[in-house]
């Protein structure tokens, strides 16, 4: 990432809005902002692929493995303001292909700290699982509020976007579907 360019633009907008960049709570304020953007943007540089370690098991589970309320915090491509929330994520592993839960919400991570569509979240965190541990089927449900329709814009706070996909068995399997949302939904 080129923070010194990062740092330059900031000063810039400084400048446009009509504030002294040089003055005292200012001066560093470009520095830190690109530091902010070297972290928040992380998952740029990465490949969330090499998180889902495959742990091959002699004991064969192929039964739904969710986890749910895993919280995220990403950037909306046309705003870049916050858009955050809760990822549930769910699969169905295939011949003992099992990975480390903590790995799916380091998936979650990787792909959040981009800039972002609530969309392409979702469906990038269920091919990534799709690619890598080839299962029976995933299943992603991402519920998000999002800091351009709540602070500008529109004005909604509390208005909520969920969006899901589905992929292998969970697209022609009903039942699975409906056992998993039941899952996600279990205990609010
Ligand atoms: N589909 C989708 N839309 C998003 C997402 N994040 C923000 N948006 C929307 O992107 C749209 C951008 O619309 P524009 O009309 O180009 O921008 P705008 O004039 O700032 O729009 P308003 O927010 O309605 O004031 C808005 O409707 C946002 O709500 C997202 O993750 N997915
Ligand atoms: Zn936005």
């Amino acid at each position: 990432m080129d923070k010194p360019k990062i740092e330059r633009a900031i000063r810039d907008i400084l400048e446009a809005i009509g504030e002294d960049p040089d003055r005292e709570g200012l001066k560093d304020t470009p520095k830190r902002i690109a530091r902010m953007y070297e972290e928040i943007f992380l998952g740029l540089e990465a490949d969330p692929k090499e998180h889902l370690d495959i742990y091959f098991q002699d004991e064969k589970h192929e039964e739904l493995v969710l986890v749910k309320d895993i919280s995220f915090y990403s950037s909306c491509e046309h705003h870049l303001v916050p858009f955050y929330g809760k990822a549930h994520v769910g699969y169905i592993p295939k011949d003992g292909k099992l990975t480390g839960l903590s790995k799916l919400a380091r998936v979650v991570d990787t792909i959040a700290k981009r800039p972002q569509l609530q969309e392409r979240l979702t469906s990038m965190i269920a091919d990534t699982i799709v690619e890598k541990l080839q299962p029976h089927g995933v299943i992603v449900v991402v519920e998000a509020e999002h800091m351009c329709m709540t602070m500008r814009g529109v004005k909604k706070p509390g208005a909520k976007t969920l969006t899901s996909v589905v992929r292998g068995v969970f697209q022609k399997d009903a039942k699975a579907r409906a056992e998993a949302m039941a899952l996600i939904d279990f205990g609010r």
